[in-house]
């Protein structure tokens, strides 16, 4: 395998003031693509463009989403083959290990791991699902060396952890740090695989500490997203039918987005059944922290062995989740411009490459909005529509307010694990998405 340290690009300065953040995620990640990557780990962007590229492709995946939506199909490989056992074994004991850390012995212990040996894994065919279960393993790994043991945060990642970790990353065409995909998408199971994907049958797989509140997180994001699957799956057929003058058939999908959504603030609002806004604050959110615009690492990460200089991204965030900007795209909602779509959209290069694809594929497909602006009669359900999403906003907002700004007692200030100040962003994305009511 080439050193990952001199890919094709070369060593990039973390601080280049004229590239925007998302060239600069674009170009990092690039950089530790194509001649590091064995050939055969490639193939999953490629599948996907070509399937992309042909209308019947779009049909084939468009279907594929009705069962359970951005959620993996199959379901989350829960353990890698015998040959990882002793990762396997290691990431069973994290959160005992975190809760034992003092003294630098979680980080001892995590450096001292052997490599996970991701070239061999990455040589060797894998599906996509082993791919992305061992980057959830490195994941953990990292971010439980870096956040989970009191004291300075570091600000090197040691070759041992950095090095399988970027190359899992790049085979996945993400950058190299726990993403929404790999920390809840990734991440859980059905207790009774009879039956459905909701709350009650679901648990996670893996954890940081543990616990109720760290659990019911993550698992109401599974449910949203099980929830939201008809709704996305309709999309496309509803392009369709706009396309060729089908007027049934585009009502017929705003009705199952309307649905959707409706549905999806349903499962929101459980948050706090199990999930205590303090315990989230004070314990579940610091392990998901990235290292772009955070005070703790004012530098970024420097991955040893893969770059020469320090690196900063984003850290996990439902921003990451590809149903909003689905709805979006589908509904003809656009944000205005400035920094909050640009955080935005540099948050795509943290989804799964396929589901980028597919929200690219929705924002140049035909327009629903221009067609119920023509076909008047679709005016009420294209508003219920735009109704519930401004309330998915406003009622995720005030979460956002109560599990975070109100914590940190600095109601505008607060950064959230993105690093954004959000606050007044996520008031003007509630603002901008009611204004595309078109009876208002
Ligand atoms: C207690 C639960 C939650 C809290 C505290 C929370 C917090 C936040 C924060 C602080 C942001 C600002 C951007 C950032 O920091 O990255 C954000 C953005 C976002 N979150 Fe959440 N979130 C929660 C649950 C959810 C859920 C369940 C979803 C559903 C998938 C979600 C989807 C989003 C989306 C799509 C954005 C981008 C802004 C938008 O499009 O409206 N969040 N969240």
């Amino acid at each position: 395998m080439q050193c990952l340290r001199h890919g094709p690009s070369g060593p990039i300065s973390a601080g280049h003031s004229k590239r925007s953040r998302k060239n600069e995620v674009i170009t990092a990640v690039a950089s530790l693509t194509p001649a590091s990557v064995p050939a055969r780990a490639r193939h999953f962007s490629a599948a996907w463009t070509d399937q992309l590229r042909s209308p019947s492709g779009f049909t084939e995946r468009s279907r594929a989403l009705g069962a359970q939506g951005f959620l993996p199909s199959p379901e989350p490989l829960q353990r890698l083959g015998p040959a990882y056992e002793l990762w396997e074994k290691a990431l069973d004991d994290l959160p005992k290990r975190i809760i034992a850390a003092g003294s630098g012995s979680l980080r001892r212990w995590l450096s001292e791991l052997p490599p996970f040996p991701a070239a061999a894994l990455a040589g060797n065919a894998p599906s996509e699902a082993e791919l992305w279960r061992a980057m959830l393993l490195q994941s953990f790994f990292a971010h439980g060396y870096l956040w989970q043991e009191d004291g300075k945060t570091p600000d090197l990642l040691p070759a041992s952890l950095a090095k399988p970790w970027c190359l899992l990353a790049s085979c996945l065409q993400v950058p190299p740090i726990l993403n929404y995909s790999t920390y809840i998408l990734h991440n859980w199971r059905r207790l009774d695989p009879s039956k459905p994907i909701e709350l009650g049958n679901i648990v996670c797989l893996n954890n940081f500490m543990g616990g109720l509140d760290e659990e019911w997180f993550r698992l109401v994001h599974v449910e949203i997203e099980a929830k939201a699957g008809p709704a996305v799956a309709s999309i496309m057929p509803g392009q369709a039918a706009a396309a060729v003058g089908d007027t049934e058939g585009v009502e017929r999908c705003l009705q199952c987005i309307a649905e959707g959504i409706s549905a999806m603030c349903v499962t929101l609002g459980r948050m706090t059944e199990k999930c205590d806004p303090h315990i989230y604050y004070e314990r579940v959110r610091l392990p998901t922290s990235g290292w772009r615009d955070n005070p703790a690492m004012p530098n970024g990460l420097l991955y040893e062995g893969v770059w020469a200089e320090p690196r900063q991204f984003h850290g996990a965030s439902g921003a990451q989740s590809s149903i909003i900007p689905a709805l979006d795209g589908a509904l003809g909602v656009q944000h205005p411009a400035g920094w909050l779509r640009d955080y935005l959209a540099t948050m795509r290069l943290h989804m799964p490459a396929q589901h980028r694809a597919f929200i690219a594929a929705v924002e140049v497909g035909p327009s629903l909005r221009e067609y119920v602006q023509i076909h008047s009669e679709l005016v009420p359900v294209y508003d219920a529509c735009i109704e519930r999403l401004t309330a998915f906003r406003q009622q995720h907002s005030a979460f956002a307010r109560n599990f975070i700004a109100q914590r940190s007692g600095k109601a505008e200030g607060e950064k959230g694990t993105g690093g954004t100040l959000f606050t007044p962003a996520l008031r003007a994305m509630k603002q901008a998405t009611a204004e595309h009511a078109i009876s208002r």
